[in-house]
């Protein structure tokens, strides 16, 4: 685990704490979301509500906040008309209004001198190519014949230097959902020698693979055998099948394990909504994220349809448990 995030890890207690859904409380905020760069749009429109999120989740806890960069892409802003320089200036806008809620929070918070808080630290979203292309493929990892790794490298470089180079503590790549993108982004941040340590967390829908259906043993072994692989594990995942993940991953990594699953809600791509299939709340996740540490894991957030209140009760069930 690299120096950063074990420090962290030891300060919380043994599981620190990841911030939750990103365009969920956007959208909560009263943010439209529903745009092709959907949660990266208000990085144009509404910076202070970044901002905002980024409060929230901090005073609910979090260890560990995520910037809004995850559906930030440079194709995406220029098909917006923005100039090549502006795009590259709103995703370095991502990872500084984090950098900015952090430093303003910690401030407060020594201040004030509430214990309970540790100074977090900023992870800089990458989303999959499958998130830019907006059309599902991010929840089936089926990218279709003509997308090699090369075209998966390419679609990444650019952005991935640019937020690197923004000053983050971790760079956090988020529902990978196939093996071409995993193992492409190592390669990927080996070629770049990105020195920003990562994470990089796959999605699944059943629990047992990928979205793709790959299997999660064979992606591991490609992320095992990197440096710059700090962490891994899933996020938007389905909570009931974490517990399983963990475990299963324990026996195929020694890399810490970060785990920030959805509500249990599943995203219909097509109609563009959340189907309700089974939703967990705050209560299941507090009870949920103690046996996620048991099993484990040394980072738990939540990731689509939690809130502040999710991560309020993750923090308060494993920071009283560690004595914290
Ligand atoms: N960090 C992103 C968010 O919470 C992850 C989205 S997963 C589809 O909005
Ligand atoms: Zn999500």
């Amino acid at each position: 685990m690299a120096g950063v995030v074990e420090e962290l890890v030891k300060k919380a207690g043994g599981c620190a704490v990841i911030d939750g859904g990103f365009a969920t409380q956007l959208e909560a905020l009263g943010a439209d979301i529903n745009d092709s760069l959907w949660s990266a749009a208000c990085l144009i429109t509404k910076p202070h509500l970044i901002k905002e999120v980024h409060m929230q989740y901090l005073e609910a806890g979090a260890d560990v906040i995520i910037s809004s960069s995850y559906q930030a892409t440079i194709p995406g802003f220029l098909a917006r008309g923005l100039l090549l320089e502006e795009a590259e200036g709103l995703l370095r806008t991502s990872v500084q209004l984090a950098r900015e809620a952090r430093d303003e929070f910690w401030k407060s918070t020594l201040r004030s001198s509430k214990p309970v808080y540790n100074r977090a630290l900023v992870a800089a979203s990458i989303g999959s190519y499958g998130a830019y292309l907006a059309d599902g493929s991010e929840y089936s990892g089926s990218y279709g014949d003509d997308v090699t790794s090369e075209k998966l490298k390419d679609f990444h470089r650019r952005r991935l230097q640019v937020l690197a180079n923004a000053g983050p503590d971790l760079i956090a790549f988020e529902a990978i959902p196939n093996k071409m993108e995993a193992k492409a982004l190592v390669e990927l941040l080996e070629e770049e020698n990105i020195q920003v340590p990562s994470w990089i967390c796959f999605s699944s829908v059943d629990g047992k693979h990928l979205c793709s259906g790959e299997s999660f043993g064979d992606c591991l072994e490609i992320l095992n055998a990197s440096e710059k692989v700090a962490i891994v594990g899933v996020n938007c995942t389905p909570p009931q099948f974490v517990e399983g993940i963990i475990r299963d991953f324990k026996k195929q990594t020694k890399k810490a394990i970060a785990v920030y699953p959805n509500s249990g809600e599943v995203w219909d791509g097509r109609a563009k909504r959340w189907l309700p299939v089974e939703c967990f709340g705050r209560k299941s996740f507090d009870v949920m994220a103690r046996r996620w540490q048991e099993a484990g894991a040394s980072l738990v957030g939540g990731c689509c349809r939690t809130t502040p209140s999710t991560i309020r009760a993750v923090s308060n069930a494993l920071k009283s448990r560690n004595g914290q």
